[in-house]
């Protein structure tokens, strides 16, 4: 089995890099060992020679051979430019880093003092340090590598600041964690796959700077030479000979084009790889829409199947054969410990799953669209319709930027076409239905000006904007008391009154999921243990049916004694009492 790092190798762009990264390494470290004496020997005959066979890159006012100069030159041109970007990158960790954990006000002058630095242009940052250091390959690496530190400073301080308010950090300050351990153990390991990128990326904009530097007089002086240098003599008989100046020219842009690939190699690796050709793909402009009657199953699932990709490229199955249908207007639950693949389940249905997922199934429709296949643009909008989906975070789910008026118009603007002034009632109205009050003016307020549970109705109101005919709630009152936890339940009852979509609800809580719909499907594992009517539970088969059940306290529960445990093989055998449930 291939690892993750072999099959980004194994790209034409892999291939690529890594020729390049192994020549660049040779000229580097065997370049001066084995052209050191052919670039230094003097041969006044054959001085300011044109390109030729014994000579590619002709030879420069010594007689010294060119190619030989060029390619000894490598290992002061790597070397300087990854010493600059080392000090740019540490540098730049250190500033970045110590910003993002300070106290606010700190954190704001820092970043002030940042914003001033980035506010110069570049190269006068670097011309201003090389005064400072003097004009030596060390001075021209320092001012190089200097100048580049508000650059880093800024993106590590962007990155570190959205992980430095992740709750994991939040939690290891209170565990006692110090500024620098949360930086070292939780922050930077966060950012590194960007940092990974961006600092290949600069490698090969510094390689340049340092070209432009000693081109200038003011990087590497007499008798080293690096590329800068050598480009620098080259041009002044560029019209005579140029290759002289080309040959040098050649190795930059090369060595540039080879950092700059490896960091698109390193963000290429950070993607998921896309699991196979997992949807079949059709003429799909071509396709019909499906015309459905009302009395079909919203949703028909028949051995689905659900896989991932697993990080040594391997591949597994967390959803194992699931079948189901969901009818017009019917509100169905699946319950299941966490990891039992509830979620995947319902994803899967709403054709929602990443490219790293392998969805298979005998049949999967939506209302007749084949949800195996890629959607055609009318299917897409007819899904974005009749389809609604509540997450168990509304505050992730809404964009913090929009209104919630703009987001609750755009489903009816973009998918129904309809015009603003009516979208904008249609809002007003669909808020009002899951009794938001003054919905006007709160159309108008950003989502963090909602409450928890007022979030969630949005997201069901959002829902409400299409025509929908399957609402899948995932979790949607996991978050919120018990009180709020009843207004949701209601809200969505009254979408489903008002609109007669069906309901796919989603939960732990078994006494949640009877209380609220018609039927109730039990997963574990991946599969569909048992599935019978809401109002059956207590004819229920399976043991670990019975086993949910039991765990569900009550107002008569010793709590002297501790709940029942679910035993671990009771997922062993399913019970398909399909006929029977439905009936
Ligand atoms: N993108 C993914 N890549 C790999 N594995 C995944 C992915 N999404 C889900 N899984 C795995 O699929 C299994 C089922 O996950 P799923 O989210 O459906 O569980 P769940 O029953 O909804 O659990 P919970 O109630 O905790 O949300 C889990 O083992 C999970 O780790």
């Amino acid at each position: 089995m291939r690892t993750r790092l072999a099959r980004t190798l194994f790209t034409p762009q892999g291939i690529a890099v890594s020729i390049g990264v192994l020549a660049v390494l040779f000229a580097t470290v065997l370049g001066p060992i084995l052209f050191g004496d052919a670039a230094s020997a003097r041969d006044i005959a054959s001085r300011q020679q044109g390109a030729s066979l014994a000579h590619p890159f002709g030879t420069d006012e010594l007689g010294r051979d060119l190619l030989a100069r060029v390619i000894v030159a490598t290992r002061v041109s790597v070397l300087l430019t990854l010493g600059a970007t080392g000090i740019s990158v540490a540098g730049g960790v250190l500033v970045g880093v110590i910003a993002a954990v300070l106290p606010s006000l700190a954190r704001r002058a820092v970043n002030a003092f940042i914003d001033i630095l980035l506010s110069f242009p570049w190269l006068l940052l670097a011309l201003f340090f090389s005064v400072i250091w003097g004009t030596t390959a060390t001075g021209a690496m320092l001012a190089v590598g200097f100048a580049g530190i508000p650059v880093f400073g800024r993106l590590i301080s962007t990155l570190a600041s959205s992980v430095a308010g992740s709750d994991f950090v939040h939690a290891a300050r209170i565990l006692g964690s110090g500024p620098l351990r949360t930086a070292a153990r939780h922050v930077l390991p966060n950012i590194l796959p960007p940092l990974l990128v961006n600092m290949a990326v600069h490698a090969s904009v510094t390689l340049l700077s340092f070209a432009a530097l000693s081109f200038l007089g003011l990087g590497v002086q007499a008798p080293e030479y690096d590329w800068g240098r050598l480009l620098n003599e080259g041009s002044r008989r560029i019209y005579v000979d140029p290759m002289a100046a080309i040959g040098p020219g050649i190795a930059i842009v090369l060595t540039g084009v080879v950092f700059a690939l490896l960091g698109e190699l390193f963000s290429e690796r950070r993607r998921n790889a896309p699991l196979r050709a997992i949807r079949r793909r059709t003429r799909a402009e071509t396709r019909a829409i499906p015309v459905v009657s009302d009395t079909e199953p919203v949703v028909r699932a028949s051995d689905l199947r659900v896989s991932f990709r697993t990080e040594d490229g391997g591949i597994v199955e967390r959803v194992h054969g699931v079948s189901l249908s969901i009818d017009p207007g019917e509100i169905v639950g699946i319950v299941g410990e966490s990891g039992s693949g509830k979620s995947v389940t319902a994803m899967a249905i709403a054709g929602l799953l990443g490219p790293d997922s392998l969805v298979e199934s005998d049949d999967l429709h939506f209302r007749g669209i084949d949800m195996t296949v890629e959607p055609t643009a009318a299917e897409r909008r007819r899904l974005g319709l009749e389809q609604a989906m509540i997450f168990q975070d509304p505050l992730s789910s809404l964009n913090p930027s929009l209104s919630v008026g703009r987001q609750l118009r755009e489903v009816s603007e973009i998918h129904g076409r309809v015009p603003r002034a009516a979208a904008i009632r249609r809002a007003v109205d669909a808020l009002g239905l899951v009794r938001i009050p003054e919905p006007e003016r709160r159309l108008r307020q950003l989502p963090h000006e909602f409450s928890g549970g007022m979030r969630q109705r949005a997201m069901i109101a959002m829902g409400l904007m299409g025509s929908p005919r399957l609402i899948i709630a995932d979790e949607p009152t996991t978050a919120l008391d018990v009180t709020v936890q009843r207004q949701v339940l209601r809200a969505l009852r009254d979408a489903q009154r008002s609109t007669g979509a069906a309901i796919l609800l989603i939960s732990h809580d078994i006494a949640l999921v009877s209380g609220f719909c018609d039927r109730v499907i039990v997963m574990r594992d991946g599969r569909v243990v048992e599935e019978l009517a809401a109002d059956r539970l207590d004819q229920a088969r399976h043991p670990y049916t019975r086993g949910l059940i039991a765990c569900v306290p009550d107002m008569a529960t010793d709590r002297s004694t501790p709940l029942p445990v679910i035993p671990a093989d009771t997922a062993a055998v399913a019970v398909a009492d399909t006929p029977e449930v439905r009936a």
